[in-house]
């Protein structure tokens, strides 16, 4: 078990995969988007989804979050099975909203305290206020959200999603608008919850060169199937050849290598 991880629901995720995708399929009407897909992340993962525009990223992950119903298959996190026991499944699952269906009304402090109350919380937690003022986003937290540029909706959006510290977070392009030392931060906070905490990361990105020094696992999808995926090691070979790259290597699983 990795260092720091204590409690029931840590143990409980520690004793099974943190996320574990089991023939997904998922189509809109007539147009099947999802075609089989199988993954497994175990606690302290930190992967990125990776693929071209239309692939099926986003679909994957709402699917996972419980935003679409999967047309077949299984989602079970920290083994829960999501279809079964959404309640325990959710507990499980940090998703970060997309930034624009925020709430335009409400301050981010507003939001955040709507969010740990949904979670069981009393209080906007610690550690919630701490990544807020490491993300430069304490100052904006008593403004309306409808006044938060995109960058800054972002970071809340990423904030509510760690909000409670659950064992696995879920990720769409959170690197999207945010300025680069707030991005850095983020990795490094992601990096940190992943190693020391044994949370599961998932993140969809398509800003290979960030996030390459940081993930632990990469996945690409393309049309819908998990075509390759790389773990530790061969990421690890990677960062050490100055030669490759994980850009270079997704090009050339692309290409058909
Ligand atoms: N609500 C919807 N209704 C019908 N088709 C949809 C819907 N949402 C997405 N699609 C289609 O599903 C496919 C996958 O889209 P998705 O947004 O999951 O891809 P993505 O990999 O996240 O793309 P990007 O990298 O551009 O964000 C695309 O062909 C898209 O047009």
């Amino acid at each position: 078990m990795p260092a720091g991880v204590d409690g029931p629901a840590r143990g409980a995720a520690a004793m099974s995969p943190a996320l574990e995708l089991q023939g997904l399929h998922h189509r809109y009407d007539q147009h099947a988007v999802l075609h089989g897909i199988d993954l497994a992340l175990a606690p302290g993962d930190f992967a990125a989804l990776i693929g071209p525009n239309g692939s099926g990223k986003t679909t994957l992950l709402h699917c996972l979050a419980g935003l679409l119903r999967a047309s077949a298959g299984r989602v079970l996190i920290g083994g829960h099975d999501l279809d079964r026991d959404p309640l325990a499944a959710k507990r499980a699952l940090g998703f970060a909203v997309d930034p624009a269906r925020l709430p335009p009304l409400l301050s981010g402090r507003e939001c955040l305290r709507l969010f740990a109350g949904a979670r069981g919380l009393d209080a906007i937690p610690e550690p919630t206020l701490a990544l807020c003022a490491t993300l430069s986003l304490q100052p904006m937290l008593d403004r309306r959200i409808g006044q938060y540029s995109l960058g800054t909706r972002q970071k809340l959006a990423i904030a509510l999603g760690l909000l409670g510290e659950p064992p696995l977070l879920v990720l769409d392009e959170p690197l999207n608008g945010l300025d680069p030392l707030s991005a850095y931060a983020l990795k490094r906070h992601l990096q940190e919850l992943a190693r020391e905490r044994g949370v599961a990361v998932l993140l969809a990105t398509h800003s290979l060169d960030v996030a390459e020094r940081f993930i632990t696992r990469a996945a690409l999808l393309v049309d819908g199937r998990l075509r390759r995926q790389w773990d530790a090691g061969e990421l690890d070979a990677i960062r050490a050849d100055p030669a490759r790259s994980l850009e270079q290597s997704m090009i050339d699983a692309l290409a058909g290598e």
